[in-house]
């Protein structure tokens, strides 16, 4: 199971939705190709098979819900999300919380499809409850950092030092990666130093004049540190 080190959010952002998914999804492909660092993107639903059937790097949808196919007006089954060419999905984002048995329900359900859960949570304590969910990943992020461009691994690296103990507690395999405010190569740098698994970005990409440069100037120190 290959969980990215560099997971881009495309939120609803403009910047990141149809032909533009498109290219920064290709980018991210490219800058995979070139470094070797595993990136995956997590386009809107709307462009979920166009971005899965216009790139091999992982694709994740950005929220499911725990329901099969059928009569469910404006529901996200796992099932349509593999069927449409996804790797696996976020979960509990901090834009789009669910209760924790539906994040129970959902890994389960994701875990029959050979799909990938990467669950969010915003403090170390969730991270634990989480954890013992048993997702393929979990993503800490302090909301009030989420589109600050005030990285998390500087302002508040107590949030990944304690969600990582309280994590590797419960199972010391579940990656764990972070998010909020990560903008520059220099944030992942200082995650990569305090144990994160990887990073999950959004706005630093999506609203970047040049998403190719800021995929590589963010892979670079994960190149450097996966090879060291
Ligand atoms: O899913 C991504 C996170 O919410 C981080 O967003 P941000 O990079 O814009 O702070």
């Amino acid at each position: 199971m290959h969980i990215p080190r560099l997971l881009i959010n495309f939120k609803a952002y403009m910047e990141s939705s149809g032909d533009r998914a498109v290219e920064i999804s290709k980018s991210a492909e490219r800058i995979w190709r070139e470094m070797g660092v595993l990136i995956g993107v997590s386009p809107n639903i709307v462009d979920l098979r166009l971005i899965s059937s216009s790139v091999e790097i992982p694709v994740f949808a950005q929220h499911v819900d725990p329901i099969p196919a059928g009569a469910y007006t404006g529901h996200v089954p796992p099932i349509l999300v593999k069927e449409a060419g996804a790797r696996g999905s976020l979960l509990n984002h901090s834009e789009k919380q669910i209760p924790l048995r539906h994040i129970a329900e959902s890994i389960n359900m994701m875990r029959d499809l050979n799909l990938i859960s990467i669950v969010c949570s915003p403090t170390p304590s969730e991270s634990a409850a989480v954890a013992a969910l048993l997702p393929d990943a979990i993503a800490v992020e302090p909301p009030e950092l989420i589109g600050s461009g005030i990285p998390v691994s500087k302002a508040k690296p107590e949030v990944i030092l304690n969600s990582l103990r309280s994590v590797k507690a419960i199972n010391s395999a579940i990656p764990l990666l972070c998010g909020a405010g990560i903008s520059s190569g220099d944030d992942v740098k200082a995650a990569l130093e305090l144990g994160s698994y990887g990073v999950l970005v959004a706005s630093a990409v999506t609203k970047s004049p040049d998403p190719q440069r800021k995929i590589r100037e963010l892979a670079e120190p994960i190149a450097s540190f996966t090879r060291a």
